[in-house]
């Protein structure tokens, strides 16, 4: 049976766990005026409510990061602004077969960062604006820098990422992952390495958490050594989603 740890939670919600990382409550402007692809001036954040989700090694903290308003703003903005990778790029080898993912993908970041997943390297599309704008407020709240994101898309409930780490060698060792989730609130499960499969060496309920639009998901080590994620099919769900997992890779 799947856990659930956290409710669902509305954005008017006030959290139970209160626990803030760095404050941020003034208005973060780009600092070049820069608004040639980005019809958001500002993003405002005000010191959110983060809750820790705790288990053998787990160590995640989420919260709704995002406004209503502004969520929808940027997921406005996504949908007009981002393209997706196609073709080769688009897919995965799996036991020797490549396979469509099911999807859509695009990775944007610092110069010659590339993110190799099941046999594919994707490499990273400039930063844009309004991309850049949306790291750098993540990085002012979290205290933690990035220099990659992978965006993946959901067209609906059929839209699925099946169970993974990640622990690409590619990603500096014990840095977080922040997880933006926009649009369709999706259930999102990690399960242990141990508790997995039919040679399950013990027995660790699965943590299962819906994230919701706006929501940032921290994922801190050592987490990702120990946990698989994914993000199951619900083929009831007919609206878009968007995540945008910023990472720290390493510069070769
Ligand atoms: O869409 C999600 O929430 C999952 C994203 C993810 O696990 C990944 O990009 O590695
Ligand atoms: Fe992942």
């Amino acid at each position: 049976m799947d856990k659930f740890v956290i409710r669902k939670r509305s954005h008017d919600d006030e959290g139970i766990d209160h626990k803030p990382k760095r404050k941020c409550s003034e208005t973060l402007k780009d600092e070049n005026g820069d608004k040639e692809d980005c019809a958001i001036s500002n993003f405002v954040v005000k010191s959110p409510a983060w809750r820790h989700l705790k288990g053998q090694n787990l160590n995640c903290d989420y919260c709704v990061f995002f406004s209503k308003s502004c969520a929808d703003e940027i997921f406005k903005e996504c949908e007009k602004l981002l393209t997706y990778n196609e073709g080769q790029l688009a897919k995965v080898n799996l036991f020797g077969k490549w396979h469509d993912i099911p999807r859509k993908q695009v990775a944007h970041g610092d110069e010659g960062l590339s993110y190799t997943f099941s046999n594919n390297t994707v490499p990273a599309r400039p930063w844009t604006p309004f991309l850049k704008k949306i790291k750098d407020t993540i990085s002012e709240v979290t205290g933690h820098e990035f220099n990659f994101v992978l965006i993946n898309r959901y067209k609906d409930g059929k839209d699925h990422m099946g169970e993974h780490r990640d622990d690409e060698k590619d990603l500096v060792q014990g840095h977080p992952i922040a997880s933006l989730s926009l649009g369709q609130p999706r259930d999102f499960i990690f399960k242990h390495a141990d508790s997995r499969g039919k040679n399950a060496k013990c027995n660790i309920d699965p943590v299962k958490i819906e994230l919701q639009h706006g929501s940032l998901l921290l994922m801190n080590h050592p987490t990702n050594t120990f946990w698989y994620h994914s993000l199951p099919q619900r083929k009831k769900l007919l609206n878009v989603r968007i995540n945008m997992t910023f990472r720290k890779m390493v510069k070769k």
